[in-house]
This record gives C-alpha cells, structure tokens and sequence, in this order.
C-alpha cells in the first residue's frame, strides 16, 4: 500500500479481521506501515486481535481501530460505522471483504435457513462494506477493493451446495464493479484461497461429509500467512485474479472465462494453457466422481449390513 498515498502508508479496512485469513491480511498490511481498522462482531476476539497486531508496528504513529458490527445485516449502521473509521484514520485505500463462513453438507440435510445465512454473510456482507467506501474512492481517483472467494467458488463440490454459490456470486460482482470503476483508476482483486488452516476451517472441519473431504484432499491445506501474503500483493499490484499454489493457478487459468486482464502476460498464458488444462481438469473430474460414487456404494452397504443384523 506504500504506493497509494505519498503522505502516509494508507489506511486498510479489513472485515473478518479478527481472525484467520484475515488477521493475516491485517498483520500483513500493518507491517507494511498501514492503517488498520478490523471489522467483525465479537468485541473480545477483535481487542485480542488488536493487541497481536500492534505488535509489528513500523513506526509510532500506527493505529488500528476496531469496529464491532454485523457486516450482513443493515447496511445504514454498516456505512455509518465505516464513514466514522474513515473520519478517524483517513480514505480507505483498500478494502478487504474477508468475513464468511461455511456449513458443509448433503443438499437435503442443510437447513434452509442456512442458504439464506450464508448468502447474506459471505454474498451481501460483501456488497455493503464496498458500497459504503465507493463513493469515496471514485472522487480520490484512487483505491483498492478485494473480495475473498475460494476454490470453492470457481468449480462446484460435493458438500457445498450452500456456500460455493455465495462464493460464485462475489466473481459475479467483482467482474460487473470492475468495468465500472476502472476509469475512475479502482482496482478490484477476488481471491480463492484453497483449504487454510484456520479457526473457520477447523470448525467446517468438524461436520464435513467424507466425500468433502476426500475431495478436497486434492489439493493441500495452505497456511493463512501464506495466502494473505499472495492476495495483499496482488491487491497492490491491481491484479483481478490472486490464487495460491499450482493447482489455484491452473483453476484460476481454467476458469478465467471472460474476466478482465491485468497483463499480456496473463492473457497470453490463458490462450496457450486452456486447451491442456481442460484436459487435466477433466481427469479430476473424473476422481471425483468416483469418489463420490465409492462413498455411496459403502454407505450403502453398511446401511444394508446394519438391518440384517
Ligand atoms: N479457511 C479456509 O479454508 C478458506 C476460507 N475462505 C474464506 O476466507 C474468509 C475467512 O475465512 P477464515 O479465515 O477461515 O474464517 P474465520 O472463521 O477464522 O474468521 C472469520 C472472520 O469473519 C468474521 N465474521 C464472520 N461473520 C461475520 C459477520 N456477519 N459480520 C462481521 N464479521 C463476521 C469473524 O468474526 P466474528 O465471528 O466475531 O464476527 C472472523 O473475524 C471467509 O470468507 C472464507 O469463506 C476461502 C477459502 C478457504
Ligand atoms: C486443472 C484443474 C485443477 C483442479 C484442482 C481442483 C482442486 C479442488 C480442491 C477444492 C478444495 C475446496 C476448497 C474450499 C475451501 C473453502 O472455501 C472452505 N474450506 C472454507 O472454509
């Protein structure tokens, strides 16, 4: 962020800032001499995130400010809050939309109310925390917004029938915002982590169905510091696509569709590698199908075990 503002590092707003992934992306801003405000709902986690932050200051006049709200609730209260940080600690620079969460399960065995939950935490508590700092932005000419996605929102898995869908829709949003605000010099990056070791990821962790499992396997657990490195770098690069690992490049390649370009480079990689990568891509598909398929076929059989018995 140290190039956004020549008067001082920049001021970061991150929401989910009290943990995980976002606690990273906080830490790591920090230590590039930012601003900080954390955004989340429980007073004591975001105090104790405080503290753990203040720790990597560069130079005394650092500050980071902590913002108890619900950012998928009322939009009004969420623009009033955002407006007073800003007040306090200047323009927002780049705005990090981090907070979400997951529930994994069968379609039919997930509440229903857990679709409308999840849509309105990870989809919407995305829109209102941007809407609130865009006006702003647009008149400085200048700023950065990040959504945080998942692999989990570039291709559909077993067990995510309520989450990958709130994760499709911030791509959606992302893609449109973009077009709009680049002649106003805004840059828009959408993250897609793959698993991370996290307290969210520990707690999906705890009810996720085999299949989610085995399925996810395919790719390792990467670690939160790691991936807030990769998307804080590609946010002050202005880069729309930021993935972590091989196998977030090659999805992120495979399904670049018609996103915006950041470089020559980038579109010219697209155009060789689609082709070959489709071919791999198919060859997943196809291990996790039938793992899906072996998960069914021995729960059915220990279901028909269990009535003879
Ligand atoms: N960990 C993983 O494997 C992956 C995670 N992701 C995504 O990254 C993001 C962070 O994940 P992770 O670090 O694991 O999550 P954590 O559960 O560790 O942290 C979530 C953060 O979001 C905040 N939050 C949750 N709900 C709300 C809300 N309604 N309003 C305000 N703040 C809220 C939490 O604080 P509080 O509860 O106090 O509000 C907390 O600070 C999520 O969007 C997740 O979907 C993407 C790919 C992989
Ligand atoms: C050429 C094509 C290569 C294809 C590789 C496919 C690898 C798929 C693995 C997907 C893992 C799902 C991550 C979801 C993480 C998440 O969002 C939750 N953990 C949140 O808590």
């Amino acid at each position: 962020m140290g190039r956004l503002t020549d008067q001082h590092k920049g001021s970061g707003q991150v929401t989910g800032g009290s943990s995980g992934i976002g606690k990273c992306i906080a830490i790591e801003c920090y230590k590039q001499g930012a601003f900080i405000t954390l955004i989340a709902r429980d007073e004591n986690k975001l105090l104790q995130t405080k503290k753990e932050i203040e720790n990597y200051s560069v130079n005394d006049k650092q500050v980071v400010l902590c913002i108890s709200v619900d950012v998928s609730k009322d939009y009004e209260l969420v623009e009033n809050v955002l407006r007073q940080a800003q007040e306090k600690l200047g323009p927002v620079d780049l705005l990090v939309n981090c907070a979400g969460t997951s529930v994994t399960g069968k379609f039919e065995d997930i509440e229903v109310n857990s679709f409308e939950r999840l849509m309105g935490v990870n989809y919407l508590g995305s829109v209102y925390p941007s809407r609130a700092v865009i006006a702003t932005m647009k008149e400085r000419r200048m700023g950065r917004i990040v959504f945080v996605s998942s692999q989990a929102g570039q291709l559909g898995l077993f067990g995510y029938t309520a989450y990958s869908p709130t994760k499709f829709a911030l791509r959606g949003l992302a893609e449109a915002l973009q077009m709009e605000v680049k002649p106003y010099n805004i840059y828009i990056t959408v993250a897609y982590p793959p698993d991370t070791d996290t307290p969210g990821f520990a707690e999906e962790s705890k009810t996720k169905p085999l299949e989610t499992k085995l399925i996810s396997e395919t790719s390792s657990v990467c670690q939160a510091e790691q991936v807030a490195r990769v998307i804080v770098k590609d946010a002050i690069q202005g880069n729309f696509n930021s993935s972590v690992g091989s196998d977030g490049y090659m999805l992120s390649l495979l399904t670049s569709g018609m996103s915006p370009v950041t470089s020559i480079t980038e579109g010219l990689q697209q155009v060789v590698c689609m082709g070959i990568f489709r071919i791999i891509g198919l060859f997943y598909l196809g291990s996790f199908d039938s793992i899906v398929r072996r998960c069914m076929m021995q729960r059915e059989k220990s279901e028909s075990a269990d009535k003879t018995e």
